[in-house]
């Protein structure tokens, strides 16, 4: 579905009429030429020297200068703060209410439900469409991950006499046990828990399962992250250690692990997104000290286009004392 019969799986006209007035036509929401131009521009763009550098200094200003003193802030109050929390701003608040109202659309069983309440602006679609109007904005609970992480960020601070609050896009890649970390959090909450093409023609899947012509066809990152068949007995398990060869870190094939999909469509920002998550946690775990409140529970998902935790998660946070070189 994702590469040898890709032509035959595009996201399909009834997806796009479903998503244009959230996402319009653009790279996400376009198939045939209208994609290929896009995807071939941005893939362009993508991979610019130019692109890369100004994402790692935009990453390294906002966590030297707002992510890092809110922080510490929050750190001297000794209040509980909420991370995640979509309800914290109007752009977020909007952003998570107009994709479950999005969801609600392809659950729909006839597409003629939505489309007439759009066009007499009634229930959800009225909200859908306030909404949308607004849009147009890790850490583990593991302290022996923590440590692990703290020891390599360390070591990488040393070996390159790094003195700067924040890491160069070299020394991120050098922070292997970090990237595993980050992987093994996303196989177990893939950002993106499904995801929908829809079938052109009738085909048969190489395990000989039937797909129709007009079927929606769904694959679940989500599920496919916790299958016995494909990670082993452990499958449930938080172990960084299963993507690490010799402490080096050993990827998956993305079809066996579509967390940034797989095949021509493949994410384009999977390097940007690693630049961003590591250095987030690379700066936080340094310096602050972190607690889960009520990590005795697991926080309750929210599912829908993005998988979120529901009302975000309370943590306290202590910057730890500097130590003296
Ligand atoms: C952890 C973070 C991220 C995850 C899990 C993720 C995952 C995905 C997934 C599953 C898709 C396929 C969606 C679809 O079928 O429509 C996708 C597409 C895409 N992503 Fe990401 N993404 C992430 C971050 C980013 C970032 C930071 C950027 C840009 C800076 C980005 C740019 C794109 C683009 C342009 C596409 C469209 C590719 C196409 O349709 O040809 N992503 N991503």
């Amino acid at each position: 579905m994702l590469k040898s019969n890709f032509e035959n799986y595009p996201k399909g006209e009834r997806s796009f009429r479903m998503l244009v007035d959230f996402l319009g036509h653009g790279i996400f929401n376009s198939d045939g030429e209208e994609w290929k131009c896009q995807r071939k521009q941005a893939s362009y763009e993508f991979s610019k020297r130019s692109l890369r550098n100004f994402m790692v200094d935009t990453v390294q200003s906002e966590i030297a200068h707002r992510l890092l003193p809110l922080l510490r802030r929050a750190g001297e109050k000794g209040e509980t703060d909420t991370v995640g929390d979509a309800t914290s701003s109007n752009f977020m608040r909007a952003f998570e209410e107009a994709q479950n109202l999005i969801v609600g659309r392809f659950m729909d069983a006839f597409e003629i439900t939505w489309r007439v309440k759009k066009l007499l602006d009634i229930g959800s679609e009225r909200r859908l469409r306030e909404l949308l109007a607004v849009v147009h904005g890790i850490l583990s609970t593991r302290p022996d991950v923590e440590k692990k992480i703290l020891e390599e960020v360390r070591s990488v601070r040393i070996i390159n006499k790094n003195t700067s609050e924040t890491f160069s896009f070299d020394e991120l890649r050098e922070m292997h046990y970090l990237h595993a970390a980050v992987t093994e959090s996303m196989r177990l909450y893939p950002p993106v828990p499904m995801d929908t093409q829809s079938c052109l023609e009738d085909d048969t899947m190489p395990d000989g399962t039937f797909v129709g012509k007009g079927w929606f066809v769904t694959y679940s990152a989500y599920a496919m992250g916790r299958l016995e068949d494909i990670w082993g007995r452990d499958c449930n398990e938080y172990k960084p250690e299963r993507w690490l060869e010799n402490g080096v870190f050993n990827p998956e094939s993305p079809f066996r692990f579509p967390v940034f999909h797989a095949g021509p469509r493949m994410c384009l920002g999977k390097e940007m997104a690693y630049v961003q998550m590591k250095s987030i946690v690379a700066c936080v775990v340094e310096r602050f000290e972190i607690d889960v409140v009520g990590k005795e529970k697991t926080p309750e998902h929210v599912l829908s286009l993005t998988l979120r935790m529901k009302g975000g998660l309370p943590i306290k946070v202590k910057e730890k004392v500097k130590q003296c070189c």
